[in-house]
C-alpha cells in the first residue's frame, strides 16, 4: 500500500498546523498553562491538535487519533479567554469555525489503542517552543503495531544545520518502504535524505535533549565517548534530533532514563514519527536493551525503557557499551 493520501492529509495538517504555532510564537510570548502533571502547554499545542484532528476527521472519519493534548482543561469557565485565542488562532488557518468544534477536535485526538491508529504530539518540545528554540510538530500513522508514515515539522530548525543563521523550518516525510525526504517548509523540492556514514568523521555527534530532566546527561556523555565520539553534545529539544540523524547531520541520539524518574515510561507520540524518519533514512532506532520500540501497547512505550536512535553502524558498540554498565 502506498499511503499516498494519507501522506498528503498528512503533509498538509503538519503544515497547517506548524503555521498556526509560528503565528502564535511571533505575536505574543507564549502563556504557559500549567498541566496536571506540571508540564507546560500552551495555546498553540491545542491549536494545532485541533487543527491535524480536524484534518483527519475531514480524510479519515474512522481513523484513532492518540494524541497528548485534551480539552478538559480548556472547557473550565476559567478557560474562557485561552479558549477564544485558540479558535481564533485555529480559525486563521482553516476559516470560520466555532470554540465547540475546537473543543471537540482537540478530543478527537484521545482514543484508545485500535487496529489503525495516528500518533500525535502537536507541539513536542513545548519547552522549547517556549524557550524560542527547537520545536516539532510529529504524526505518525501506525498499523498493527508498524509504524507506515511519519511527519515531523521543525519550524525553527535550520534548513542548513551549518547556517544557524539562515533560512529555517523543515519538514521530514517518510513511508514505509519508500524512504525518508526533507525539504524546506517554504516549499520546494523534497530531497531524499541518508542518516551520515560509517567514515564520515564530520558528522560524528550526537545530540539529547536540552531539559536535564528529560535524560541521563552524565551516562549519555560517557557512552558517546565509549563509542569513539569527542565531539560535544548538540542539545535539541524534541523530534527534531530524529531528524538531525536521518539528515546524516549527527550519528547518535541519546535518550536514557532520567535518575529523577527513572520509572517514567516514553509517550508514543514522542518518538512513532522519528522512528520511522531515522529507519527509512538507513538508521535504527531501538530501546537501551536493543529492544525495538513498542508502539502497539498504549499512549506509553510500556516495553521499552530509554531510547538510542542512530546511524545504524555504531549501534550494536552503543548497546554493548550500555549492558557493560557504561
Ligand atoms: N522524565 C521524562 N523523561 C523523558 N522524557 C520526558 C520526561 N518528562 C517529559 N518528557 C517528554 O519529553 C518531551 C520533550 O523532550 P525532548 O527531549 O524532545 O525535548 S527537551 O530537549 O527535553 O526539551 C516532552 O514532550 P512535550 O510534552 O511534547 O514537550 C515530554 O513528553
Ligand atoms: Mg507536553
Ligand atoms: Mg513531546
Ligand atoms: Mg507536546
Amino acid at each position: 500500500m502506498s499511503y499516498e493520501q494519507e501522506k498528503q492529509v498528512a503533509i498538509e495538517a503538519a503544515l497547517a498546523a506548524a503555521k498556526l504555532c509560528e503565528k502564535v510564537r511571533t505575536e505574543r510570548v507564549p502563556e504557559s498553562i500549567e498541566k496536571s502533571d506540571k508540564s507546560p502547554v500552551t495555546v498553540a499545542d491545542f491549536g494545532s491538535q485541533a487543527v491535524i484532528c480536524r484534518a483527519i476527521a475531514a480524510a479519515f472519519p474512522n481513523d484513532l487519533v492518540i494524541g497528548e493534548e485534551n480539552a478538559a482543561e480548556l472547557r473550565q469557565p476559567t478557560m474562557a479567554n485561552q479558549l477564544a485565542q485558540v479558535t481564533s488562532y485555529v480559525q486563521s488557518v482553516v476559516g470560520d469555525v466555532t470554540s465547540d468544534d475546537v473543543l471537540n477536535w482537540i478530543d478527537r485526538g484521545n482514543s484508545e489503542i485500535g487496529e489503525r491508529y495516528w500518533t500525535l504530539d502537536p507541539i513536542d518540545g513545548t519547552k522549547g517552543f517556549l524557550r524560542q528554540d527547537q520545536y516539532a510538530v510529529a504524526l505518525a500513522l501506525v498499523e498493527l503495531g508498524e509504524v507506515k508514515l511519519g511527519v515531523l515539522a521543525c519550524p525553527a530548525l535550520p534548513v542548513d544545520l551549518d547556517r544557524p543563521d539562515g533560512e529555517k523550518g523543515v519538514l521530514f516525510v517518510a513511508v514505509r518502504g519508500e524512504g525518508a525526504t526533507m525539504m524546506p517548509l517554504s516549499g520546494g523540492e523534497a530531497q531524499p535524505i541518508r542518516v551520515t556514514a560509517a567514515d564520515d568523521v564530520a558528522n560524528m555527534r550526537f545530540v539529547e535533549s536540552v531539559e536535564s530532566g528529560h535524560g541521563d546527561h552524565g551516562r549519555q556523555d560517557a557512552i558517546a565517548k565509549a563509542v569513539g565520539i569527542t565531539a560535544s553534545s548538540l542539545r535539541m529539544d524534541s523530534q527534531a534530533k530524529y531528524g538531525a540523524v536521518a539528515s546524516g547531520r549527527a550519528a547518535l541520539y541519546l535518550r536514557l532514563p532520567s535518575p529523577k524518574t527513572p520509572d517514567y515510561r516514553e509517550k508514543i507520540w514522542d518518538h512513532a514519527a522519528g522512528t520511522i524518519v531515522v529507519e527509512e533514512a538507513g538508521g535504527r532506532v531501538t530501546d537501551m536493551y536493543g529492544k525495538p520500540l513498542n508502539f502497539s501497547l498504549s499512549a506509553k512505550l510500556v516495553e521499552n525503557q530509554g531510547v538510542i536512535v542512530s546511524s545504524g553502524a555504531i549501534h550494536d558498540t552503543v548497546l554493548a557499551a550500555l549492558s557493560s554498565g557504561g
